[in-house]
């Protein structure tokens, strides 16, 4: 069986956050690979601001390019919008009968897990590994035998900043992974950048 760590994400665009996370699992928890999920439509988000989900995938691909063990996935792509996790694990597992999934998920979304679809089903069939988030109480979030804190050290950063950033002209080149911040200002992704 191979562990799998999957990373949900708008990724609008990836940020060193997302890697810092990510490298940080790999080499002190249970996942042999991280697969970084790019996500169409997040339920709860609107598509305002949203770049297209390939150039999303086409940013992320490139930003991992260097570490075999990360993978980006456009499985979304082709399941029906908005994205609801349940139905993406339950089509990953019955395509990957050899992977053991888990969920990496920040404190931010354990909080509202409640509101999640089937979030009762998602917690009793993957392991949940849980990371910190600023501002996030996790003494408030659930309690589950399926759901593991990691003490992940987390950078304040969102996409949201980062694209709010981008769009007052600043140049934010060490926030992004190498070669994203070129690669948004030769496409012309952001007009100001
Ligand atoms: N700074 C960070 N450190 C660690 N994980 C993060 C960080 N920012 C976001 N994540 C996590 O990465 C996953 C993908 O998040 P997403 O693409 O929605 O990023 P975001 O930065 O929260 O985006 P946005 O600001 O657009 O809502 C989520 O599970 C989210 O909790
Ligand atoms: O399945 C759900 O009901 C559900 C509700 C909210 C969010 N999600 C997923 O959670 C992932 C990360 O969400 P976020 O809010 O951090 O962008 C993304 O892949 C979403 O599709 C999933």
């Amino acid at each position: 069986m191979k562990h799998v760590g999957l990373l949900f994400g708008s990724f609008n665009p990836v940020h060193i956050g997302h890697l810092a996370l990510a490298n940080y699992i790999l080499e002190y928890e249970k996942p042999e690979e991280i697969w970084f999920v790019v996500t169409p439509l997040n339920p709860f988000k609107t598509s305002r601001d949203l770049l297209d989900e390939k150039v999303r995938l086409d940013i992320l691909t490139r930003a991992i390019q260097l570490e075999p063990r990360f993978k980006a996935s456009d499985f979304e792509f082709a399941l029906p919008r908005p994205s609801y996790t349940i139905d993406t694990l339950d089509q990953l597992s019955s395509q990957h009968p050899d992977h053991h999934f888990s969920v990496i998920m920040g404190a931010d979304n354990l909080l509202a897990i409640d509101k999640w679809k089937e979030a009762q089903r998602l917690l009793e069939s993957h392991p949940l590994l849980v990371y910190p988030r600023p501002g996030f109480d996790l003494d408030q979030a659930q309690k589950h035998a399926n759901i593991q804190i990691i003490q992940a050290p987390v950078f304040d950063l969102s996409s949201t900043m980062i694209r709010e950033a981008l769009q007052a002209g600043k140049n934010i080149r060490y926030l992004l992974p190498h070669g994203v911040y070129d690669y948004i200002r030769d496409n012309k992704l952001y007009p100001s950048v």
